[in-house]
């Protein structure tokens, strides 16, 4: 690592002690960012990379709500406003125990860079709570969702910040929040994406970021003459983002033999196919079972409890759970195997570990910031249908989405070659990403 490097990393430790996650998303960016602006005199001594590491603003709040047997329950809400420089801040909120500000300050800083790279006018932001719906039901879950909204509606609009689904955030909690935000603000604006479709959401916002991420991968592989068909495929997760992923890998002629949750994971020879991942989605979507039921309809399954899919043998790897997911034992153990191409459909699934064994391996590697981009764009196109009071077709919709992830991945190519030919897909997001917002940033002035 260069001094000048080391030394940013230093300073933005001490600032922001105690936060891991957001030092290793910083950190990846610095790495090759600081060198690109290390040769573009444009970008020097703006402290650019300084001021994006620094939020707009953070708010905190406290979420009181009342559970089914009349108990107060006490959660912490938060908005990260990270970064306004091309559009309203935009990103998701995540329900999760785990929620901290370390969390969403990660995911906030690679929203900035993931939407910069969509090509629409979005800054970064994210947002959530501590909050864990699981075991909850529907009427606990909503009062939640309510009690939230009523601060974070002070703070959020259609031209401000316009937030999302993540983790723990699906179609039922964006629902209830718009109504919540509407009671509030008397008001019917696309103040949040993801909405039902009913009341001013977009055909295939729930498909986006799996579809984009495959779609992503398979540009990779184009690159390489190669495509999904006939391909071994491994998912890990079996939320919003990763059953769109098995659903687009299979319709592109791969083999999809695991998924997972955060107990374990199912393997399945025989591929799971648009049959059995019905079952999947009914199991997680509505019975809000664990992946592990899967084996009560389909015996020959096998499940690991405990345990990550990476060790199974595969081409392509899909991590579409959760940060730091596949880390460099497991991705030795992927190279060993004989995959050839990993892309992120979850932030930051790959530890930095994980990411160098790829690289060295010159595999076809991409960071969820370029290949799960699909989601958010998809939420820009539902901002442009709610302005615009109209809703396009699902083909119109899928096409925009396959077009912007076509650009992205040329985005990653002009900024990520080397010498030898080998696009390192990390650094080609990172520098695409900032030229936009730093460009934007200057233009606006020290602000
Ligand atoms: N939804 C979207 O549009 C976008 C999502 N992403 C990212 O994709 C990832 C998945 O999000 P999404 O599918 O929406 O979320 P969901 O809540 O729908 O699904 C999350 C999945 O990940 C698993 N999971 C969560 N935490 C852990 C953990 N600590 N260890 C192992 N597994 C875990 C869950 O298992 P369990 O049920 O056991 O908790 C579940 O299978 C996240 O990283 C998110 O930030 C990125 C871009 C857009
Ligand atoms: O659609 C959105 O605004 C949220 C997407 C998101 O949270 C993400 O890209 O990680």
């Amino acid at each position: 690592m260069s001094q000048s490097i080391a030394t940013f990393i230093e300073s933005v430790a001490k600032k922001n002690p105690n936060e891991p996650e957001f030092l290793q998303a910083v950190m990846e960016v610095a790495e090759t960012v600081i060198p690109f602006i290390e040769e573009n005199k444009k970008y020097q001594n703006k402290m650019l990379l300084e001021r994006m590491v620094e939020s707009d603003r953070i708010i905190i709040f406290r979420v009181v709500w009342i559970d089914d047997i009349g108990k107060t329950q006490v959660n912490r809400g938060y908005r990260i406003q990270m970064n306004s420089a091309i559009g309203p801040y935009k990103g998701g909120i995540r329900f999760h125990p785990s929620v901290n500000l370390s969390i969403l300050k990660f995911l906030a800083f690679e929203q900035t860079f993931k939407n910069s790279l969509t090509t629409l006018p979005m800054g970064g932001g994210k947002g959530g709570a501590d909050f864990d719906p699981k075991g909850k039901s529907d009427n606990e879950v909503m009062r939640f969702c309510q009690a939230f909204m009523t601060e974070l509606s002070k703070h959020i609009g259609s031209n401000t910040d316009v937030p999302a689904g993540d983790i723990g955030v699906g179609g039922r909690e964006v629902g209830y929040m718009f109504g919540q935000y509407k009671r509030l603000r008397n008001e019917f604006t696309g103040v949040l994406t993801g909405k039902g479709i009913s009341f001013g959401g977009s055909l295939v916002r729930p498909e986006a970021t799996g579809y984009g991420n495959v779609y992503f991968a398979n540009s990779m592989l184009v690159t390489k003459g190669d495509s999904f068909s006939g391909k071994t495929v491994v998912v890990s997760g079996s939320g919003n983002v990763a059953q769109y992923a098995v659903e687009k890998a299979t319709q592109l002629g791969g083999k999809v033999v695991t998924m997972s949750d955060s107990a374990g994971y199912i393997y399945d020879a025989d591929g799971i196919d648009a049959t059995k991942l019905t079952y999947i989605m009914e199991i997680k979507n509505e019975l809000r079972g664990r992946i592990s039921d899967y084996l009560n309809k389909y015996p020959n399954a096998k499940y690991f409890a405990g345990k990550r899919p990476w060790e199974v043998k595969c081409d392509i790897a899909l991590p579409c759970a959760t940060q730091n997911e596949l880390n460099q034992e497991e991705a030795k153990m992927l190279v060993a195997n004989g995959c050839i191409c990993v892309s992120e459909g979850a932030n930051m699934p790959t530890t930095p570990e994980a990411v160098h064994v790829f690289q060295k391996a010159k595999l076809l590697f991409a960071p969820g910031k370029a290949s799960n981009a699909g989601g958010v764009a998809t939420s820009g196109l539902e901002m442009s249908q709610n302005s615009l009071r109209l809703s396009w077709s699902s083909e119109e919709v899928d096409e925009r989405l396959k077009g912007i992830m076509l650009a992205i991945h040329a985005s990653c190519v002009k900024y990520g070659t080397d010498q030898s030919g080998y696009v390192d897909y990390v650094k080609g997001a990172n520098i695409a990403g900032f030229v936009k917002v730093a460009d934007a940033m200057l233009a606006q002035g020290v602000v």
